[in-house]
């Protein structure tokens, strides 16, 4: 099935293929950058949003402060933001799962916004990955699901037609450091002395699990062949000046510095998080995120999809074995005792440091 509507980001047309076969709730989008030979993917959407759009109607809004994604936009300089909002540490849950793709979407649906800063709330963590609980002894009916909604944001975050930058305050282990390596651009804060510096990477390992091949392979992509396939097999999670060696994050910052972007992020940021407009990360997170917004969109969308439309096909076509392999993999005995040992010393850990 195939439809045709104008498309939300400019005066082409998008042209609009139902993958039944390879992707029932998907359909990619395709667009017509310039001739049909460079038709390009830039997304998948799920149909109830590509219907919406088909109808012009605006996307839900997440704004408000008990919301689990908050989102803000800035029209004049083509920027928003998407900050996780999961208290206390933004671990990635089914419905934050589906907050991120959502708000994604409806940013994605204003023309003129050309890059989103993605960020938290909490200022030392940006996301603790899969929330664990999701793992242990799951239902037979949300553990797809939830796999599902992760799979959607991988999808949504590294084929969207924004630029996407994200801004890394804190910790982001695992689907943490997947989010983050989904984008653009990535900024890593320094941390707070050598006692307290946040850490990047997929250490699922560490946990008696495996990153998946998708997961994994972004890795790859990020960092070379070798690199990936040591720090994969020892769940290397990189403090900021060691990931920035190794290529999983562009650039580290921990000077406070005053800038005329200040002024910008007070209208910019969502209230939830007014307390980082002189953050380091978050200025040099939007002067980057602003700089792209600068490039002719269609160009820029071509440019990025050169890259990444392949594994993008890829994971469409793969999706329903890798869920069905995750499902198995995670309910089995002996992954379900390591996990459960891993949450066991989380929580002594947490206990410790209140006491
Ligand atoms: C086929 C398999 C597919 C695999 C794909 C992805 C795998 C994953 O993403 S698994 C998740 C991996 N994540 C981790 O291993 C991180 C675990 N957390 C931590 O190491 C620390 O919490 C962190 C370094 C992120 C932050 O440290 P602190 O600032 O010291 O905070 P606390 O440790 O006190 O944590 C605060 C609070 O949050 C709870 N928490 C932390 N992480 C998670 C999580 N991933 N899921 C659920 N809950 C989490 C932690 O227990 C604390 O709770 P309270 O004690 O109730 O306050």
């Amino acid at each position: 099935m195939s439809s045709t509507v104008d498309s939300p980001i400019s005066s082409s047309k998008i042209q609009i293929h139902q993958l039944d076969r390879l992707a029932p709730r998907s359909a990619f989008l395709l667009f017509y950058a310039g001739h049909p030979p460079h038709q390009t993917m830039i997304s998948s959407l799920s149909a109830r949003h590509i219907a919406r759009i088909a109808r012009q109607q605006p996307l839900r809004l997440f704004s408000s402060q008990d919301s689990l994604v908050v989102t803000n936009v800035h029209e004049e300089s083509g920027v928003a933001v998407l900050a996780m909002n999961r208290p206390p540490a933004n671990s990635l849950s089914l419905e934050l799962n589906e907050a991120i793709s959502t708000s994604l979407k409806q940013i994605e649906s204003n023309p003129k916004i050309q890059s989103v800063i993605l960020a938290s709330s909490n200022p030392t963590i940006f996301s603790a990955g899969l929330d664990i609980t999701e793992l242990i002894s799951p239902s037979d009916e949300r553990l797809p699901k939830f796999w599902n909604s992760l799979q959607q944001v991988y999808i949504d975050l590294y084929g969207s037609r924004l630029a996407t930058v994200a801004a890394i305050q804190g910790h982001a282990p695992a689907a943490g450091c997947m989010l983050a390596l989904a984008c653009d651009y990535r900024i890593m804060h320094g941390g707070h002395g050598e006692e307290h510096l946040p850490t990047i990477g997929f250490n699922e390992t560490q946990l008696g699990i495996a990153a998946p091949p998708w997961m994994g392979q972004l890795m790859v992509r990020t960092i070379g062949f070798r690199p990936a396939e040591r720090a994969l097999a020892l769940g290397t999670l990189f403090p900021p000046s060691e990931a920035l060696n190794a290529g999983v994050v562009d650039d580290v910052i921990t000077e406070q510095s005053s800038s005329e972007s200040n002024e910008v992020l007070k209208a910019l940021l969502p209230e939830a998080l007014q307390s980082q407009t002189s953050n380091p990360v978050m200025i040099k997170a939007y002067e980057e995120a602003a700089c792209y917004a600068k490039i002719p969109p269609q160009a820029r969308v071509a440019s990025k999809l050169v890259t990444r439309s392949e594994s993008l096909k890829e994971m469409q076509m793969t999706r329903e074995d890798d869920t069905q392999h995750f499902c198995g993999f995670i309910t089995h005995e002996v992954v379900q005792k390591n996990l459960m040992k891993y949450v066991e010393k989380m929580k002594q850990r947490g206990k410790a440091k209140k006491s």
